[in-house]
């Protein structure tokens, strides 16, 4: 069994939908919900964990218990940093950091008991990779992002590299499917709050098209 770990609840709605999803289908479980689909030969369960690295590790753990995982792919949304890109564009990183985990003021952000690299040779190379930087807080204030530039991170999110980092302690092959929400803004010119709002209105305006292009262009070729 392949185990699809979602984060948030409008991430988990629009796999709900895409898949056509009926309540009896439905499970729970102790972090959210899950339900099952069967693609190509390979049986699947999709669940939702919660948003940030408790909730992601907490219910990625139970999952590989429950059902024996053999692999997780990490499917969602994440902040854009590389500017070069652009909302929607989907990655499939071969690096995963967690970049929380320091005192930064006199240590380095990331250090290297907490990079995971990930092996995609059998997957080919046509799609976007680079590396996932995961931290406990959303990517809102532009001094945070201008760290992650400078830090070498291609897109940013709450919880895949503390996934990919307990699915190594578990010899679970982890894959990390993100497609671009949102981008921080420079606040600086701005009311803080208001940029704020109008970045999760962005986030939940491209979450449904993220998991549509996540589950109908790059999924089949990683199960
Ligand atoms: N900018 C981001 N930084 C980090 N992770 C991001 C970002 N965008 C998307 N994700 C991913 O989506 C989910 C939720 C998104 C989220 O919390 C969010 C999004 C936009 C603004 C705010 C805010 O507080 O203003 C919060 C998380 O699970 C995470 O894995």
């Amino acid at each position: 069994m392949i185990g699809i770990s979602i984060a948030t609840e409008w991430e988990y709605g629009a796999s709900l939908e895409y898949f056509g999803i009926k309540d009896h289908e439905r499970f729970g479980y102790p972090y959210g919900e899950y339900f099952k689909r069967t693609i190509e030969g390979a049986e699947l369960v999709f669940y939702q964990t919660g948003a940030r690295k408790v909730n992601g590790v907490g219910g990625n753990q139970y999952m590989m218990s429950k059902f024996n995982l053999t692999k997780v792919i990490v499917a969602g949304t994440c902040a854009g940093i590389d500017d070069q890109f652009s909302n929607l564009d989907i990655f499939v990183p071969d690096k995963a950091v967690q970049y929380d985990c320091t005192v930064k003021e006199i240590e380095p952000l990331i250090k290297q008991s907490f990079i995971v690299d990930i092996d995609l040779s059998k997957y080919g190379n046509d799609f976007y990779t680079g590396t996932i930087g995961t931290a406990d807080k959303a990517v809102v204030m532009w001094k945070d992002y201008l760290e992650l530039i400078e830090n070498n991170i291609t897109i940013a999110d709450t919880e895949a590299g503390s996934i990919a980092y307990i699915c190594k302690k578990n010899d679970v092959e982890c894959i990390i499917i993100k497609g671009i929400s949102d981008f921080p803004t420079d606040e600086s010119n701005a009311d803080p709050v208001e940029s704020n709002l109008e970045q999760i209105n962005v986030y939940l305006e491209n979450t449904p098209k993220v998991m549509n292009k996540i589950f109908g262009e790059y999924l089949t070729r990683f199960i």
